[in-house]
């Protein structure tokens, strides 16, 4: 696995750049006057904002060469480039037709790319009243396809901008995900034009924060306020080997999932608990747990009411659609469960949008190379922070 903590790295560059202020959660500098931000020589900026997430496959025919493209990283599976390729064809063809079929609940293919591109328009439309006076676009990179981060890089470069913010679409930081799209862009924008700055994550940050809790307030309440009931915060799982070689992402889960339950005091307590889980395994190895299967079983077996909600996603994809909605839902109500409740992910929830735009008008306005919209401790130096 690509457990090999590449955001440590002591002695380097990156680490003396990394500033007390670059950890705290974000939102004083979004909350700047405009004119503090940026001085008259740098009016008129090109600013460009580099969206990073996954990528599904667009239909039937892209599954198999997206499995194959995930199984391939280097990040996923940790093993020479003789072992990883003849591996990714093997499990890519023997995973591409349940996968197939899970993608075709959702119309054939992954909704990721819409619904990432709503979110790049709605944080272009927050960044322009936020800093008139500048060009910004926002731009989306995949990692494993359709717009992947090499056609990106080159789209971004033939746009030649001032200044470049990377920020990943993960608020909780892995080698799994958040690095390996960050050295993906590093290899494909070297030589790119403008200063670059990193937005490692954001696991605590306030609007992120705000937007989860007032989702899963809403959903309960739909549900009728049901007692006895749990919350239940659901996120992508990992095997145990990336996170006992230092991996921050279960410890980050765990941040916002505790940062959650602080804004929802006025439904916790007496009746109402909360657990978090981890989803969607793949593969022998041990992964972290409890798993979302277990939990939900256990919820029916307890005859609680059960809010889940996705605490790592942003966005509605196969894991939310598939997976919560209609797996653990059959699940749940096999165990003899009464109620079951899926909050929505974050897609272009104001707070969450304006969120975004907080943490990169702190980029922005940094001095660092990276920054990170949280009070947790955070890699110190990701792929792609600038030198
Ligand atoms: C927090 C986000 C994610 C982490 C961490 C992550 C790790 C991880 N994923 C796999 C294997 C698969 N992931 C798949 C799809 C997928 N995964 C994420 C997010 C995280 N993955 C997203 C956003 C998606 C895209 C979903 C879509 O709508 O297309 C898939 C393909 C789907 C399937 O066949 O189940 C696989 C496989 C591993 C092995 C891993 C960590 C080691
Ligand atoms: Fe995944
Ligand atoms: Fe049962």
């Amino acid at each position: 696995m690509g457990a090999g903590p590449l955001y440590l790295q002591p002695g380097s560059r990156h680490l003396a750049r990394h500033t007390d202020r670059s950890c705290r959660a974000g939102a004083e500098a979004g909350d700047r006057p405009v004119n503090q931000l940026k001085s008259g020589a740098e009016a008129g900026r090109r600013i460009a904002v580099v969206l990073f997430n996954l990528g599904g496959p667009d239909g039937q025919a892209a599954v198999r060469p997206f499995l194959f493209n995930l199984f391939r990283d280097p990040a996923i599976i940790q093993a020479p480039f003789f072992v990883r390729y003849p591996v990714a064809a093997l499990i890519s063809t023997t995973r591409a037709k349940s996968a197939r079929a899970n993608y075709a609940l959702m119309g054939g293919g992954s909704p990721l790319l819409p619904e990432t591109d709503r979110q790049a328009r709605a944080l272009e439309a927050v960044l322009a009243e936020r800093l008139p006076g500048d060009t910004v676009k926002a731009f989306v990179a995949m990692r494993y396809w359709d717009p992947l981060t090499g056609e990106t890089a080159k789209a971004v470069k033939a746009w030649k901008p001032d200044e470049v913010v990377l920020l990943p679409l993960y608020p909780q930081y892995s080698t799994t995900t958040t690095a390996s799209s960050l050295k993906a862009w590093s290899k494909a924008y070297r030589k790119g034009p403008g200063r670059t700055t990193t937005v490692c994550c954001y696991p605590t940050a306030d609007g992120f924060v705000q937007a989860h809790a007032d989702l899963v307030r809403a959903e309960y309440v739909k549900a009728g306020s049901p007692k006895p009931a749990r919350i239940l915060f659901s996120a992508h799982g990992l095997p145990e080997k990336v996170i006992t070689a230092g991996d921050p992402y279960q410890r980050q889960v765990e941040a916002t999932a505790a940062a959650v339950v602080e804004k929802l005091g006025d439904i916790l307590g007496e009746g109402v608990d909360w657990k978090i889980s981890y989803q969607s395994r793949v593969g022998p190895l041990k992964w972290i747990g409890p798993s979302t299967d277990e939990e939900v079983e256990a919820a029916a077996h307890e005859g609680l009411a059960l809010v889940v909600t996705p605490i790592a996603f942003v966005s509605e994809h196969i894991e939310t659609l598939v997976e919560l909605d209609v797996e653990y839902r059959e699940l749940f109500y096999a165990h003899g469960g009464s109620i079951y409740a899926r909050a929505p992910a974050l897609g272009v929830a104001p707070a969450f949008i304006d969120c975004l735009g907080t943490l990169v008008t702190e980029a922005l306005s940094s001095e660092a190379s990276q920054v990170c919209g949280s009070d947790q401790p955070c890699p110190k130096a990701a792929p792609g922070a600038r030198a």
